[in-house]
């Protein structure tokens, strides 16, 4: 596309960027940038598009104008107007799996990513891992202050690595023993960037609302922030991980260990694990406690979800900075009552999100906040195959997931839990029982017994306890995303941005 250079004074002048208020022919206004000039007399703007479903592209308009004088103060005026912009990234250490997915990784990093980074003018270091926790332990050793943020070009357990690499180092640096599971963590400052390429990529879908690359991208280049909860995992006063999506026990944990075994299948490898999984039908005996989050405004049954500028994450902001306010660093005693229940379950599931993915694309718990200091408990009773089917047909479509005598959902800020298994025998049976019962289940493939105990799920990596206590950390970490904006019914607004959106 071509366009006639404004007449006139330079952007800088006019107010936020008002080609249309100086020249009607140009109906541009607000929502173009100027990047560079590729002709003494002409520029190329690039800019955001916003498209249906969250989705971003970038999109080139090219000006021209016969007087050069004019060109070059464009250009300044342009380039200062971005320069303001602080929170807009420069340099980026980047992490790519050569494995994660589909094994599209680089590619997908080097011909839809790095372009735009380069039109962008952001510099990068770029890390091809070459085992598992390479990039998580590279980050104990960089020197961190180089970087405006981290990428990672993955799925979640990518994700989850770089996660664990920036917050370990955070906690590291600060003289905190991650070991204690009461100690207040401290909050991760430096942003990352998800690039999308893996089997589930829930976290990368849950804040943007679409996994695209050349979306998550763009939220990276305008420099998007948006704040998440972590929960860390204990077990005996021993760190085992964090998680911001799922950890689920039961019914996730057992797909995600039968899964493990087929690598090979690529993201098929869930289906096919989630189909015998399902078939298998296993329910765990077991008590979980927990403390309600009463400090948040919203319930899990709430028909509203968390969207970009959530009011009640904003409220959980505003008593976090009050709280530490008033006690700093101290560790808060916590006085508030514990729930208990006992039962048999199929599955359980923590969530700190809603876990929304391309195969449950409102997600685990629809109305899960991104940054409200909860999570949302999930308890799936024992119940019959074709019941349990149902509630999980309805994480995939429209209807309430909740809305069944067998399901009870939560919301809390912290959780333990401990299966029968482990309290009847003492921790290490557990293996006993396995070898006991398995003979057993082996003989009888079709029936629902409680073979064992499950395995936990912690946001696609399996967890070597059973028993473990949770805390939900509010706000411990940020991300260069907005969390997912409000369906926009106006087809017109679809080409309106504005200053934030230029490359
Ligand atoms: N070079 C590597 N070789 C082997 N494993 C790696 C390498 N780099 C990273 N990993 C590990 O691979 C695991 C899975 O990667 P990733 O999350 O990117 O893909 P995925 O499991 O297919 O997707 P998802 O987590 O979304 O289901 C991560 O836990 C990470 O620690
Ligand atoms: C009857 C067949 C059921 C098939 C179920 C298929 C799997 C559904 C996936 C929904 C998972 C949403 C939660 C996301 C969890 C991620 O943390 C994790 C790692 O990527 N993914 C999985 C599948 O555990
Ligand atoms: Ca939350």
């Amino acid at each position: 596309m071509e366009r006639q250079l404004p007449a006139g004074r330079p952007p800088r002048l006019v107010s936020s960027l008002g080609l249309g208020q100086r020249c009607s022919e140009v109906t541009l206004d607000q929502e173009r940038g100027l990047l560079a000039w590729r002709h003494p007399r002409r520029g190329g703007v690039y800019y955001v598009k916003k498209a249906r479903n969250h989705r971003w592209w970038c999109r080139d308009v090219t000006f021209w104008c016969v007087d050069e004088n004019l060109c070059n103060q464009w250009t300044q005026a342009l380039k200062e107007l971005l320069e303001m912009q602080k929170c807009r990234p420069k340099r980026l250490l980047v992490y790519i799996n050569p494995y994660g997915g589909k094994r599209q990784g680089k590619r997908i990093y080097e011909q839809k990513v790095a372009p735009l980074f380069s039109l962008a003018s952001i510099s990068t270091d770029v890390v091809i891992t070459e085992h598992a926790n390479h990039a998580k332990d590279n980050l104990f050793e960089v020197n961190i202050n180089k970087y405006d943020g981290v990428v990672c070009v993955g799925g979640d357990g990518m994700f989850s690595e770089v996660m664990h690499g920036l917050i370990g180092r955070m906690q590291k640096d600060s003289g905190i023993d991650q070991n204690n599971p009461k100690a207040p963590l401290v909050q991760c400052n430096i942003r990352i960037g998800i690039i999308p390429a893996g089997s589930t990529d829930c976290v990368c879908y849950s804040t943007v609302g679409i996994s695209d690359p050349v979306t998550s991208a763009l939220h990276i280049i305008v420099g998007d922030s948006q704040p998440l909860d972590v929960s860390s995992v204990h077990h005996n006063n021993t760190f085992l991980k964090y998680s911001v999506s799922l950890l689920g026990y039961g019914f996730y944990g057992d797909i995600l260990k039968d899964s493990e075994k087929k690598r090979w299948m690529g993201p098929m490898r869930y289906d096919y694990s989630g189909f015998k999984t399902f078939l298998s039908h296993h329910y765990y005996e077991g008590t979980i406690s927990f403390q309600p989050a009463k400090h948040t405004l919203g319930s899990p049954r709430d028909k509203d979800s968390c969207r970009t500028g959530c009011y009640i994450c904003k409220e959980s902001e505003q008593q976090l900075a009050e709280q530490q306010k008033k006690c700093g660093l101290k560790n808060e005693e916590d006085e508030e009552e514990w729930k208990v229940i006992k039962g048999k379950f199929l599955a359980i599931n923590a969530v700190n999100m809603s876990c929304a993915c391309p195969r449950s694309p409102k997600g685990l718990s629809p109305a899960a906040h991104l940054a409200d200091g909860s999570a949302d408990l999930i308890l799936v009773r024992k119940c019959s195959r074709f019941d349990f089917l149902r509630h999980l047909v309805r994480n995939t479509n429209q209807n309430d997931q909740f809305d069944f005598s067998f399901v009870d959902v939560y919301r809390v800020k912290s959780f333990q839990f401990t299966s029968k298994l482990s309290e009847d025998n003492g921790s290490n049976v557990a293996d006993i029982g396995k070898k006991r019962f398995g003979q057993f289940c082996r003989d009888h493939p079709a029936c629902c017994c409680n073979i064992a105990d499950s395995t936990w799920n912690c946001d696609g990596e399996t967890l070597d306890s059973s028993a473990i206590e949770v805390r939900v950390h509010c706000q411990l970490m940020k991300l260069f995303a907005r969390g997912i904006e409000e369906n926009c019914k106006d087809e017109a607004a679809y080409s309106h941005s504005s200053i934030e959106h230029l490359l």
